[in-house]
């Protein structure tokens, strides 16, 4: 092979970046698709496996079993040791398996019991579950590998933003793709996986090509190899022992527990709170990308949108102030132009439960990087933190106490502002908390206490809810009755409050330890 001489790597040229961001955002797409799409399934797994909400809530609660155990500090280990290549190969292959045997369960493969079906089922999703966060961790490490000292934090959102963009797609579309059956909605966000685990491999060569490059450069320059810091038990305790940590690991813990377990539940309540259908009617509202009367237009978007990413990524400098008018004029009107053209389809995704519970993690796609660009630029991330656990109080009062519709899309908009809020906030300040040798462990650390929570409201929202409509469940099957949501989501309004209070506490810390969480990027306190 021709040796390079030019000094430069594949990681200083902007397309290679962007083609390997892909390539490696596909499994973040794939897992999450998988992790959520369960949401839009709900009443079908009730009506055609005969499970109970307790069951489907044991079945996605299990899945984080083995984290909370500690797979993912596993993980980081074996990815120190072995590095992403084979950590991501090991991991995604992990949940890929998980997801083959998850829909071989489900088609009664290893038997047509249904408890025989339920625990092959769970046993998949346990599989799945060890692979997934540590999926979420090896993707994170690519990303900063090829855009440390370029666009990391876009890199990053947009990353995330594959993810949310999977659970969004998994609970819109599954009813559609499974056609009235749960088996062939699982079999496609399995086949996922292993497509994207191909996408995995091809990076796979990127990466070795640039460890090679990298390696000579270092050779050449008489450079030793950067050592990064391998996962260490001491380095644990320093973290837990530092308060401002502490508070913004267990605000995780309970803010994502108010808002990923819902996400499962969020169809299947506005079906019976709301009167919302899991299905659209017959041939109407499904909007289909190739063949469908609107091909010609979906085109034209695409090309619009992706000339405005184009003219995004102009370094800001070069930009003149008309130019960027008319980039907003142009994002305004193809906005509009799409809403317009999708008014009836829009209409009737509006009434049906898991295309408008998808619009929550859709939302969030777009709000994240503008309130992370906020925080960037002001700062005030622990405030935000404040302002987004109240906005999870607001959301699940008003989804649970009232039956008002119009509260209740308020609610779910809410929702979808918090998610995007608190993210973007919690995320830089573990970097301004942590010295970036530890941050590997600080995130496996904050996941796996996640992952209690996670695991206790997955299963707890589907058990009290079952508890709360004991009277009336053999009605509630026949189809004659509505569960009733109230209990169940009310309980969600305890991990708002203790959420505000973190984040008052950590805000409190912040001042006396001072990391500057409330500083813009880059500043630090006197
Ligand atoms: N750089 C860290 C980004 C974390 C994003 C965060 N992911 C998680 O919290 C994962 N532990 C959860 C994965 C479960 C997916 N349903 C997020 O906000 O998604």
């Amino acid at each position: 092979m021709k040796k390079d001489t030019s000094g430069k790597t594949w990681k200083d040229s902007v397309a290679l970046r962007w083609v390997v961001l892909i390539l490696v955002s596909g499994l973040m797409f794939s897992t999450y698709w998988f992790q959520d799409f369960f949401s839009g399934l709900k009443g079908l797994m009730e009506s055609e496996l005969g499970f109970t909400s307790e069951e489907f809530g044991r079945l996605i609660g299990f899945t984080t079993i083995a984290n909370m155990f500690g797979m993912i500090i596993v993980g980081g280990i074996i990815l120190d040791k072995w590095g992403l290549r084979l950590a991501g190969l090991l991991f995604g292959g992990l949940a890929a398996v998980g997801a083959v045997i998850v829909a071989l369960g489900s088609a009664g493969f290893f038997g047509e019991d249904k408890s025989v079906m339920l625990n092959t089922m769970i046993l998949g999703r346990i599989m799945f579950g060890s692979g997934l966060e540590v999926v979420c961790v090896v993707c994170t490490r690519a990303v900063v590998k090829w855009f440390k000292g370029y666009e990391l934090a876009l890199a990053m959102a947009i990353n995330v933003g594959f993810g949310r963009l999977g659970t969004a797609l998994g609970m819109a579309l599954s009813v559609d793709i499974g056609k009235g059956f749960v088996t062939p909605a699982i079999s496609f966000a399995a086949t996922l996986i292993g497509l994207t685990l191909i996408m995995f491999l091809i990076y796979i060569v990127f990466d070795i090509k640039l460890d090679r490059q990298v390696k000579g450069q270092n050779a050449g320059n008489n450079l030793e190899e950067e050592e990064e810091e391998d996962f260490r038990f001491s380095d644990l305790i320093k973290l837990i022992t530092n308060s401002s940590f502490l508070y913004i690991a267990l605000l995780c813990v309970t803010f994502y527990a108010g808002v990923f377990p819902f996400i499962q539940y969020a169809p299947d309540l506005l079906v019976n709170k709301f009167g919302f259908s899991y299905n659209l009617p017959e041939g109407q509202g499904n909007f289909i990308l190739f063949g469908s009367t609107n091909f010609g237009n979906t085109m034209v978007y695409v090309g619009l949108f992706i000339f405005g990413l184009a003219f995004s990524m102009i370094p800001s400098k070069r930009k003149t102030a008309a130019g960027k008018m008319l980039a907003y004029l142009v994002i305004f009107a193809v906005f509009y132009a799409a809403i317009y053209s999708m008014r009836d389809t829009l209409s009737l995704w509006l009434q049906n439960g898991p295309k408008t519970a998808s619009l929550i993690p859709l939302g969030t796609i777009l709000f994240t990087p503008i309130f992370g660009n906020y925080v960037d630029k002001k700062g005030k991330a622990a405030s935000l933190m404040i302002l987004g656990s109240f906005l999870l109080i607001f959301a699940h009062i008003s989804l649970s106490v009232f039956n008002n519709v119009i509260l209740g899309y308020l609610g779910l908009v809410s929702l979808g502002v918090a998610f995007s809020l608190v993210p973007a906030a919690m995320w830089p300040s573990v970097a301004k908390i942590v010295a970036e040798k530890r941050l590997g462990t600080a995130y496996a650390t904050m996941f796996t206490l996640q992952n209690w929570g996670l695991g206790l409201f997955f299963w707890g929202i589907g058990a009290v809810l079952d508890l709360a409509n004991k009277q009336n469940l053999e009605a509630i099957r026949a189809g004659e009755m509505m569960y009733d949501y109230t209990i169940p989501v009310l309980m969600l309004v305890v991990c708002g409050v203790v959420s505000i209070f973190l984040s008052f506490l950590l805000k409190k810390a912040d001042r006396r330890q001072k990391y500057g969480l409330e500083l813009p990027s880059g500043q630090k306190p006197e």
